[in-house]
This record gives structure tokens, sequence and C-alpha cells, in this order.
């Protein structure tokens, strides 16, 4: 039976009822349901073999976000993130979009680029031509490195290159390898390349090669992801469904024009897809580089996202950015909870991974500009931070439900009155 994303009353079990529940309905087996419910997933000893120094570990929640449909498949979504909210919102926003036929998504090849840095020439452009013409040979010389790489339908596509006439170092050539990294982020990969062409490329020009690495700007390597509301998935008792879709729309402009305001609009777009790149072991870095240069590639900082309402009036929401991410490499096959979370995803390629992520980072857009245009965001943010603040402030055991409630329910969620509450209960 295919799988039904929507977790009834989820939110209601016990950490352990909820790993037996996603195991039913995933078909987990017991080592897999080990990995979240016994202490150490990560072994020491693998730890130590991934970075350096290693002391220990340092651990993080793991959740998965309910609700999401993309492209007509119900997913589970798992996320490790340490700010509360985020997984209620992204569940709560997939569910309003289900309606609408959930997410559609679509991406582009998983093509990266790697830079070749030449000085030294005092004739960029003849440089530039020089290397068109040897092409061929470069391409055969950057495949050379990868055999299984093209055995998997990828490799060295293109290059292209990029000609700086004066720099404070002199003029300067750039050259571009276009690689088609398959189901890797690509990294290593496009690096080995960019080394091996290296010496072909000053030889053709009489240049000195400096960098050779990739670029995090993977504007080649493009994830979209596009939803649909009808206003009256966003009609309660306070606010017409028509107006907090206007209210949507302010907001998104907000972003649109200001960059004050972009750098915390995308930030909440990262929110949901920082947590997934963290679960399946990939690059959260790399991930964020590209995702603020590529907002910034019209010499503007804007908007990720994109929020306008079509002729019946239903809010249409569409994101596009770089995701250089990857199901084999790096990190992804040495942390064992990075496979599992692959297994629960149901993703057979980086490409698939790559648009349900741009997916949760449109839910999880909405869900902050949805809040934001109403009712603000502390009322729900701060509702579930309740419980991080009364544990703060000592309360265990069923002293942290009763914390929680008194705070809300006064809307006074802070350190202090959490401890007069803790205080008050134990009669102190
Ligand atoms: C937090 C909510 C969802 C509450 O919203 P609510 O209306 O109180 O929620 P509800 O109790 O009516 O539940 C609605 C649905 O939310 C989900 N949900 C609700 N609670 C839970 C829970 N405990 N555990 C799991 N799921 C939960 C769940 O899907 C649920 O459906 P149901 O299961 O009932 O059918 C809402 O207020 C919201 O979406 N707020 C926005 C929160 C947000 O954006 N947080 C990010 C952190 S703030 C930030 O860093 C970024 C920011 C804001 O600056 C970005 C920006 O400025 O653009
Ligand atoms: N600026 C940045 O973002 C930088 C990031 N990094 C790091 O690089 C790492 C990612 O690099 P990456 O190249 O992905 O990692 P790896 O080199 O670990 O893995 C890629 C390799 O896996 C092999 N492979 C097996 N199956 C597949 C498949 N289906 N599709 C594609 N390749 C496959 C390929 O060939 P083969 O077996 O022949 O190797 C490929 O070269 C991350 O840890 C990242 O943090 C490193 C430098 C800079």
């Amino acid at each position: 039976m295919p799988l039904d994303s929507r977790l009834k009353n989820f939110r209601d079990l016990s950490p352990a009822e909820r790993v037996d529940h996603i195991a039913g309905l995933l078909h987990l087996n017991a080592e897999d349901t080990a990995l979240l419910t016994q202490p150490g997933a990560l072994p020491l000893d693998i730890a130590d073999g991934m970075i350096e120094n290693v002391l220990g570990k340092f651990e993080l929640p793991y959740a998965v976000a309910s609700n999401f449909q993309v492209n007509g498949r119900d997913v589970l979504v798992p996320l490790v993130v340490e700010e509360p909210s985020i997984v209620a919102a992204a569940s709560y926003m997939a569910k309003l979009a289900r309606p609408g036929g959930g997410f559609q998504t679509s991406s582009s090849a998983p093509l990266m680029r790697a830079q070749i840095q030449l000085t030294g020439v005092s004739d960029p452009h003849g440089a530039r031509h020089a290397l068109l013409r040897k092409r061929d040979d470069i391409l055969a010389l950057a495949n050379s490195r990868d055999a299984l790489l093209q055995k998997l339908g990828g490799g060295c596509r293109e290059i292209e290159i990029h000609t700086f006439e004066s720099s404070p170092v002199g003029p300067m050539v750039v050259l571009h390898l276009i690689v088609d990294v398959r189901d890797a982020m690509g990294a290593n990969t496009v690096n080995t390349m960019a080394e091996a062409v290296a010496p072909l490329v000053e030889k053709t020009t009489g240049g000195k090669v400096r960098l050779r690495i990739l670029s995090n700007l993977a504007d080649l390597r493009l994830a979209r992801a596009q939803a649909r509301f009808a206003p009256e998935v966003f009609e309660s008792a306070q606010y017409r469904g028509s107006e907090v879709i206007d209210g949507i729309i302010e907001a998104y402009t907000f972003a649109a024009i200001d960059p004050y305001r972009a750098a915390t609009h995308n930030k909440g777009i990262m929110n949901g897809i920082d947590p997934l790149v963290v679960a399946t072991g990939n690059d959260w870095r790399a991930i964020e580089a590209g995702a603020h240069a590529y907002a910034a590639r019209q010499g503007h900082y804007g908007s990720l996202t994109t929020w306008e309402k079509d002729k019946q009036g239903h809010l249409v929401g569409t994101i596009e950015m770089p995701m250089a991410l990857g199901l084999v490499g790096g990190a992804t096959k040495t942390h064992p909870l990075a496979q599992l979370s692959l297994r629960i995803l149901g993703v057979g390629s980086a490409q698939e991974l790559a648009e349900i992520a741009v997916a949760v980072g449109l839910a999880q857009n909405l869900g902050a500009l949805r809040a934001l245009a109403t009712e603000g965001i502390q009322r729900g943010h701060m509702a579930l931070h309740a419980r991080n603040i009364a544990m703060l402030a000592g309360a265990t055991g069923d002293e942290i439900g009763q914390v929680v409630d008194a705070m809300v329910r006064n809307k006074d969620v802070r350190a202090d009155r959490a401890s007069a509450l803790l205080a008050e209960l134990r009669g102190q």
C-alpha cells in the first residue's frame, strides 16, 4: 500500500511509539529502529574517522515532518535541527498544500562547476580562444579521471571560459569544467578533474594555474518546487483566507525589495532545508553558500521564493535554487543515520532528494510568512519553545507540561517566569 504521510495524532505519542509507528508504515527493521532508539547510532570509531581531533559526538533531535506530498507521492521528511516549531510549521504547511495537489517539482541535471584560475596571461582573450580550441582534449583528460562516473552516465560535459581583463593582480582567465556528477554532491569528483587538467591549461596558454576548486554557486544544478493554495485553507475565526493571501504576498514583496528582510526570509527557507541536509549527511555549508550566492545573482540580494495570486485568487508559491546534494560520497554513506534518512525518504536519485529539499524550503517559508502576516511569529513559536524554557528552569517529567501550559496560557514565556512557576509547583 502506498505511504500516507498524514500522521494522525503523531505529536501525542512518545518518541518510542512514534518510531514503532514509522517502522510499521515504512517496514523498517529492528536494526533501523535501534539507530533511533538506542544510544550510539554513530559509533565513536566511525566518528573518529570522519573528522580530526575527535573527542566525542554531539547529538541533535531527529524528527519527521508529516503530510508532504511531492509529485503525487506521499513522503515523510527526516529533519535534524535544534530549533522548535520548524517541524510543526513544515508539517502544517504541507497539510495545507494537500488539497491543491501538494508540491510539484522539477530539477536540472546534476551539473557542477569546477573553476581553474589562470594568472600570468597578458592576452586573456587569446588564452580563451586557445582553450576553446582544446575543448575536446580538456574534456577527455577530465573524464579519464573518473571511469565509474562515466559508466553511471555522468562525466565532464563542457567547458566555459570567463575572462577578467583587469584585476589588482592583472588579467585573469577562469576555466570552468561543467561536470555531471550524477548522485554525488560532487566536490571531490570535480576537484580531482580540475587538478588533472591544470597542466594542459598551463601548456595551452603559457599562464600559471593557481586555484583548482569547485564553485558552490551551483547555478546549473537547480531544484524547483511549486504549490497552490485556495483561500479556504487559510480561513479561520480571526482571518479571511483572501486577507491572509494578500498578507503573504505583501510579506514576500518586502523580501523581494529589501535585503535586510530577504536575509531573514531566506533564513526561514533554510530552516526547512538545512535540517534535511544534515539528516542525510550532506554538506550544509555548501548548500547555504549556494543558496545565498544564488539569491544575490542579479546584483541585488533577494528572495529565493516567489508568492503570487492566480486568476482564481489562489496563492501560488515557487522556489528555485541550487541544491548540490548527494546520495553517495562525503558522509552520506559513513553516518548510519544518513542512510536511514534516505530509506525513510524512499528517494532513488540525488535529483529526487534535491526536489524534496526545496519543497520543504517552500513549505517552511510559507509557515513563517503565514504566521508573520497574521498573528505574528511568537504565539506558535514560543508555545513550542516553552518546553525548552521549562526544561532550562529545571522542570522534569510532568512538571514540564504544567509549566508550559501556565506560560502559554498567560502568554508569558520567559525563563524567570518558568522558574517562578516551578517553585510554586514544588511548594517552595
Ligand atoms: C507552530 C505552528 C505550526 C502552530 O500552529 P497552530 O495553529 O497552533 O497549530 P495546530 O495545533 O492547529 O496544528 C496545525 C498543524 O501544525 C502541525 N503541528 C502543530 N503543532 C505541532 C506539534 N507540536 N508537533 C507536530 N506537529 C504540529 C500539525 O501538522 C498540525 O496539524 P494536525 O496534526 O493537528 O492535523 C504555527 O504557529 C506556525 O506555523 N508558526 C510558524 C513557525 C515558524 O516559522 N518557525 C520557524 C522559526 S522562526 C524563524 O527562525 C524564521 C523566521 C520567522 O524569522 C523567518 C521569517 O522571518 O520569514
Ligand atoms: N567547497 C565545497 O563545498 C567542498 C566540499 N567538499 C566535500 O566534498 C564531499 C563531497 O564530494 P563528492 O565528490 O560528492 O564525494 P566523494 O568523492 O566521496 O564521492 C564521489 C564519488 O563517488 C563515486 N560514485 C559511486 N556511485 C556514484 C553515483 N551514483 N553517482 C556519482 N558518483 C558515484 C564516484 O566515483 P569514484 O568511485 O570513481 O570516486 C564519485 O567520484 C563532501 O564531504 C564535501 O563536504 C570538499 C571540498 C570543497
